[in-house]
């Protein structure tokens, strides 16, 4: 991040934090494949992916989840929830409908979204929590990962899985992953395309908590809030966006490249054969 942004970002948290400490927001749900509930109490924002079997991340519900982060920051929360309406999957990942056999304009628009959502998510000046209450592999372990804490239900899983389908993960994917665990750690479960139990992700950091049900997995987030009750709003915004500005500004700079190379990678015959594949024995499995 150069001077003039964190000027610019100083002063919209100046603005949003100076003079309204002790007020309760309330934020107002905008998508239709997303809910977003404001606390009144404590402001804390709690948003619910909402695309039923297994909110695959399709262009739609990226734009929904995207504006949302926008209005939660908005309206001036004091902390945001990411969980699923699902009761055993948080998020299946990308849509790979969006990705196999794609029509090009939608693809350009699909991806450039889920960078702007990671964007808004990482860089959010909200503290962020995830309730992961179902299996999170792929894109799910990102939104996930993108949070500042995780709280995970036993017996899900959740990974970076993309070299099990023949993808690559992005370098900001590897990033927001290398931000959570230690580097070695990283680098063998992205290779291995590794997914964790939720018990193996809590051991090695991946997740933070485990709780027994969503609700548990919701108050232990609100806790984690908590734990900033002494803290000065604005001081912890920017002293998170300096920890992750590096990754950030990376992404802002090379957008149009990251964008070039998805389209390239994923337009390879191979890359298509593979997930054509893989869609087969995902629908194999439900018959
Ligand atoms: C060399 C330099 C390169 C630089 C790099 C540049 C570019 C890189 C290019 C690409 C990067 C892309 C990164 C990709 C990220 C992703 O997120 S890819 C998605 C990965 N996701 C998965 O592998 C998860 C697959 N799904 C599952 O494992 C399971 O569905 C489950 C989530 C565990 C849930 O299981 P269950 O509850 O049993 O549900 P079903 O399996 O029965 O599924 C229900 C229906 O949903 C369909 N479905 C599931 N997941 C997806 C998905 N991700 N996309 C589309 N559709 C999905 C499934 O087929 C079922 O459909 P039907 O009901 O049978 O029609």
């Amino acid at each position: 991040m150069n001077r003039a942004m964190m000027m610019s970002a100083a002063k919209n948290l100046l603005t949003r934090y100076g003079s309204t400490k002790n007020n309760i927001y309330r934020c107002m749900s905008t998508g239709k494949l997303t809910t977003v509930d404001v606390n009144e109490k404590s402001g804390v924002a709690v948003l619910t992916m909402n695309r039923l079997p297994v909110n695959g991340l399709n262009l739609e519900l990226l734009r929904d989840i995207r504006n949302d982060i926008d209005e939660i920051e908005g309206n001036k929360c004091r902390g945001l929830i990411l969980t699923s309406a699902s009761s055993s999957v948080f998020s299946a990942g990308l849509d790979i409908m969006e990705m196999y056999k794609p029509n090009q304009d939608r693809l350009k628009e699909f991806w450039t979204t889920l960078q702007d959502t990671w964007l808004a998510l990482y860089g959010s000046s909200v503290p962020t929590a995830a309730a992961i209450n179902g299996h999170s592999p792929a894109g799910g372990c990102l939104l996930a990962t993108s949070c500042e804490y995780r709280v995970m239900l036993p017996k899900f899983t959740i990974g970076l899985n993309e070299t099990k389908l023949g993808i690559v993960a992005p370098k900001w994917f590897m990033a927001t992953f290398c931000n959570v665990l230690p580097r070695r750690v990283a680098e063998m479960a992205l290779t291995q395309g590794k997914m964790f139990s939720s018990e193996e992700a809590l051991k090695v950091g991946l997740v933070d908590e485990l709780a027994q049900s969503k609700e548990e997995a919701i108050e232990k987030c609100q806790q984690f809030f908590a734990t900033f009750a002494k803290t000065n709003p604005f001081a912890r915004a920017m002293t998170k966006q300096q920890f992750r500005s590096k990754d950030l500004q990376q992404l802002e700079d090379e957008k149009a490249q990251d964008l070039e190379a998805f389209l390239f990678f994923v337009n390879q015959p191979s890359v298509q054969k593979g997930l054509g594949i893989y869609l087969d024995s995902l629908k194999a499995k439900t018959k």
